[in-house]
């Protein structure tokens, strides 16, 4: 797996995924496969675009569930080749939807694939139909737990500041047993 700092990947085709991601919970994980069996498919790089510190940890102060070392060690088991890691800061949210989408185009993305919630650019003014001006999307139906409860970071965050650290455990989910892509080290 490698890692990469915003623009630094230019690829002549690619299936992406952007998202915070943290915890890497189940919700999360089906994305990832979904977006890595497109580009199986299609016989190119998958590439994940994240941020860190989580975008809600940076603005909000709210709880990180996975520090960078963490959620990527989750991603390489995920089978992630590609992962960009954009330092999310005061300058990073400055960037305007257009500016993010051009550096997006430098990945040649042939499909991204989001949950329909997701949302990117300065003053989260990027959404998936504005996504779709420039790219083919496709959108995952969100994971739900067997409540039928949305599998959410914010969810699993509220569970852990209760104390019910089993439920928010069986929702991040155990990324080993799940995906079959456990053959390689942990080595980034
Ligand atoms: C270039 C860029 C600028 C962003 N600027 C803001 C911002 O001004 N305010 C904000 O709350 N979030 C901002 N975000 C974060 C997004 O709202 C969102 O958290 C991020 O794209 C990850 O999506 P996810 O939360 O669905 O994982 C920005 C994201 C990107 C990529
Ligand atoms: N349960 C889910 N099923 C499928 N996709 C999901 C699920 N939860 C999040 N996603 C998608 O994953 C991408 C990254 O989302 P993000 O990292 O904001 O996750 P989140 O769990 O919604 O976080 P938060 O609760 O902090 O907003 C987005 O495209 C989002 O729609």
């Amino acid at each position: 797996m490698k890692i990469y700092k915003p623009g630094a990947l230019k690829l002549p085709a690619s299936v992406i995924t952007i998202g915070a991601l943290d915890g890497v919970h189940k919700g999360h994980q089906a994305l990832l496969r979904k977006t890595k069996e497109q580009a199986k498919k299609l016989g190119i790089p998958f590439v994940i675009y994240t941020f860190d510190p989580p975008p809600k940890v940076f603005l909000k102060d709210c709880l990180m569930l996975t520090t960078l070392d963490e959620k990527l060690k989750r991603l390489k088991m995920m089978g992630a080749e590609h992962v960009i890691v954009g330092k999310f800061d005061e300058m990073f949210m400055k960037k305007d939807v257009f500016v993010f989408i051009e550096e997006l185009k430098e990945l040649n993305p042939l499909e991204i694939w989001e949950g329909p919630d997701f949302q990117f650019g300065k003053n989260k003014r990027g959404n998936i139909e504005i996504l779709r001006r420039h790219f083919k999307v496709g959108v995952l139906n969100p994971l739900k737990c067997e409540q039928g409860k949305i599998i959410s970071s914010s969810r699993i965050r509220n569970l852990m500041l209760k104390g019910e650290n089993a439920q928010a455990e069986k929702l991040l989910g155990d990324i080993n047993c799940m995906s079959g892509t456990f053959e390689n080290s942990f080595a980034i």
